[in-house]
């Protein structure tokens, strides 16, 4: 095996969410150290691979993206692909860096807390190797670590704040693994799981793993990754110049059977496309619009605009780095205290209790039916069943699911919406998924209350035939599109016709939404006058629902389910 003897570096570039070699500061810097040897990395990690739930489509999207890299240097240079090596990364590293005689690890850093932990146990072991290591950023348009030092270590809570800070920054700135834990994907897997026999994989080639491998079925999705998938989306929206230069997030339709968004957050999730190519790549599709005159609309501006939706990404991922537990509600000192049901339960020492104990049985069973598509609300349902077959729903989709499972009608805490997301998306991402559902259930980011989506009412704004419901509640398909959004109002005959018997082939509603709507808001309406967050004392020692009790007791304030007020 190589030593290391000679001068010039031998670098392993560690890939992670970087699936791409287009607009990569840290696969510059790498190359920049003029390597006699380069060797890109990944690392299929255990406790990522069985202690993190996802779904098929995340799966098959990143085994995808994983081989449309190794495509891509092997397009570069066809004796380089990319090396997949199956354990831990604080195992692997040294053992790959002894090996091939490695004198220096490079990475793109990221800043949310899963990495940054990972990160420290593996430069310390590689520390110990002699091996130097090189981080650099490039997931975000600007550092998060950065951008929150100029906010004295607080996590940024609006778009205005991030501007205003970024702004200050300026433009440049034993190998052999045996899972002995809870499998979180036990469920999922119907075959036989051989993904960890042989550290470079079945065949010794160091391939990427596949989905038999992994013991799953086939996903569902029509939705595929890779770096080459990637490119031809960003060039088929920036193809459309008038559509970027006048781009308005609140004029898309959820409702809409092609997506009327970019689909982009999946490439981005797992970096198949860098944030800088879609962020100059409009801003330059813009400048020789507008040089030719502005024909056709009127420009769009932050936060409608697609700059406005990549700060909202950067915007989270400060949020993220910069406070303790925004994955949950306990201990996050963003997020408001509202006495959710279902909520993640802890016991005295602040760990959390799984796997959880039932709670209220009409609780549980609406979470269920919310997560299976079956609440009898037909926009709900077909958002959730989208959500399973194809992993992405629209933003305004995921806005309405979202708002109706937690403050509009179900008070269920966010916490639990927040899993499904994150089982079930495609580009679910630590920092925006907890973020948003904070928002949409106004615990922090947020905070009108009183402004909930119409289960029949938002999505007639933009559909009033129900393409979406027809495509996935099929049993709907034959309603006339007076009923698609309310179908339990059809009369008896009209069913019949649409062979389609509300309560039997399609359930009756499971709750009344405007009855609900007006408690939920009575009780958020007194969780706020409390005004404990996640780290408030009470919260912290188990007592923030007697102290919630107790205040309306107290201020004599309407108990939730007398609420009276109207959204
Ligand atoms: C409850 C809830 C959970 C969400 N969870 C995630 C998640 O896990 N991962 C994720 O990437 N997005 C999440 N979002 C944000 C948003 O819905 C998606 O980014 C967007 O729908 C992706 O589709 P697109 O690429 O077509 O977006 P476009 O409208 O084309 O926007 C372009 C890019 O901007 C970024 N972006 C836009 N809006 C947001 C936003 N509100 N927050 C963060 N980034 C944004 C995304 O990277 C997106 O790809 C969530 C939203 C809600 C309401």
């Amino acid at each position: 095996m190589p030593s290391k003897a000679s001068s010039a570096p031998r670098v392993l570039y560690w890939f992670r969410t970087d699936l791409r070699v287009t607009d990569s500061p840290a696969l510059t810097r790498a190359l920049a150290l003029k390597p006699s040897t380069f060797v890109p990395v990944w690392c299929w990690d255990p406790s990522y691979i069985y202690g993190h739930r996802v779904g098929l489509n995340r799966w098959r999207f990143l085994l995808e993206s994983m081989t449309g890299l190794s495509d891509a240097l092997t397009e570069l240079n066809p004796q380089q692909k990319l090396h997949v090596v199956r354990g831990r990364p604080e195992q692997l590293l040294p053992i790959l860096c002894r090996q091939w005689g490695i004198t220096h690890v490079v990475w793109e850093k990221d800043s949310n807390a899963y990495a940054k932990e990972r990160d420290r146990k593996v430069k310390e072991v590689l520390a110990k190797e002699g091996v130097e290591v090189v981080h650099e950023g490039g997931r975000h348009l600007y550092d998060p670590d950065e951008i929150i030092k100029g906010n004295k270590g607080k996590p940024t809570m609006t778009l205005h704040q991030w501007q205003k800070l970024a702004e200050k920054l300026g433009e440049d700135s034993d190998w052999k693994f045996h899972w002995d834990k809870v499998d979180f994907n036990a469920e999922i897997r119907t075959g036989v799981d051989t993904c960890f026999d042989k550290l470079c994989g079945p065949n010794h080639d160091f391939a990427v793993p596949t989905m038999s491998e992994m013991g799953y079925a086939e996903a569902t999705t029509t939705v595929r990754g890779g770096t080459a998938e990637a490119h031809k989306c960003l060039d088929n929206f920036l193809a459309d110049t008038l559509h970027v230069a006048t781009f308005s997030k609140p004029h898309t339709a959820p409702t809409s059977l092609e997506p009327s968004t970019t689909l982009l957050s999946p490439y981005m999730k797992f970096g198949c496309i860098g944030v800088r190519e879609i962020w100059w790549g409009s801003k330059k599709v813009i400048e020789e619009w507008k040089k030719k005159g502005s024909k056709g609309g009127k420009e769009t501006k932050e936060p409608e605009n697609m700059f406005g939706q990549l700060q909202f990404r950067d915007m989270y991922a400060c949020a993220e780095a910069a406070g303790a537990h925004f994955e949950r509600i306990r201990g996050n000192g963003v997020c408001r205290y509202i006495d959710w049901k279902l909520q993640n339960q802890y016991d005295e020492d602040g760990n959390e209790i799984l796997p959880r104990p039932k709670e209220d049985e009409v609780d549980e069973e609406r979470f269920l039916a919310w997560k299976e598509g079956r609440t009898g609300f037909p926009w709900i349902d077909a958002c959730m069943r989208q959500l399973k077959i194809q992993g992405w729903i629209h933003h305004l989709a995921r806005h309405s699911v979202a708002c109706f499972i937690t403050r509009g009608q179900c008070y269920i805490s966010w916490e639990r919406g927040m899993e499904v997301f994150d089982e079930y998306l495609i580009d679910w991402d630590p920092a925006s998924n907890p973020g948003n559902w904070m928002w949409l259930s106004c615990s922090a980011f947020f905070s009108q209350y009183f402004r909930v989506y119409g289960l029949e009412s938002w999505p007639l704004r933009t559909d009033k035939s129900g393409a979406l419901v027809r495509k996935y509640c099929p049993e709907l398909k034959d309603f006339p599109d007076k009923y698609i959004y309310a179908p339990h109002k059809a009369p008896v005959d009209v069913q019949r016709k649409a062979s389609c018997i509300i309560g039997e082939q399609y359930p009756f509603p499971m709750l009344d939404e405007h009855k609900e709507k007006d408690r939920c808001i009575a009780r958020i309406k007194n969780a706020y006058h409390l005004g404990f967050h996640g780290d408030s004392t009470e919260v912290l020692d188990g007592n923030g629902n007697q102290s919630l009790d107790g205040f309306v007791k107290k201020a004599k304030v309407a108990p939730a389910s007398k609420g009276k007020k109207k959204a």
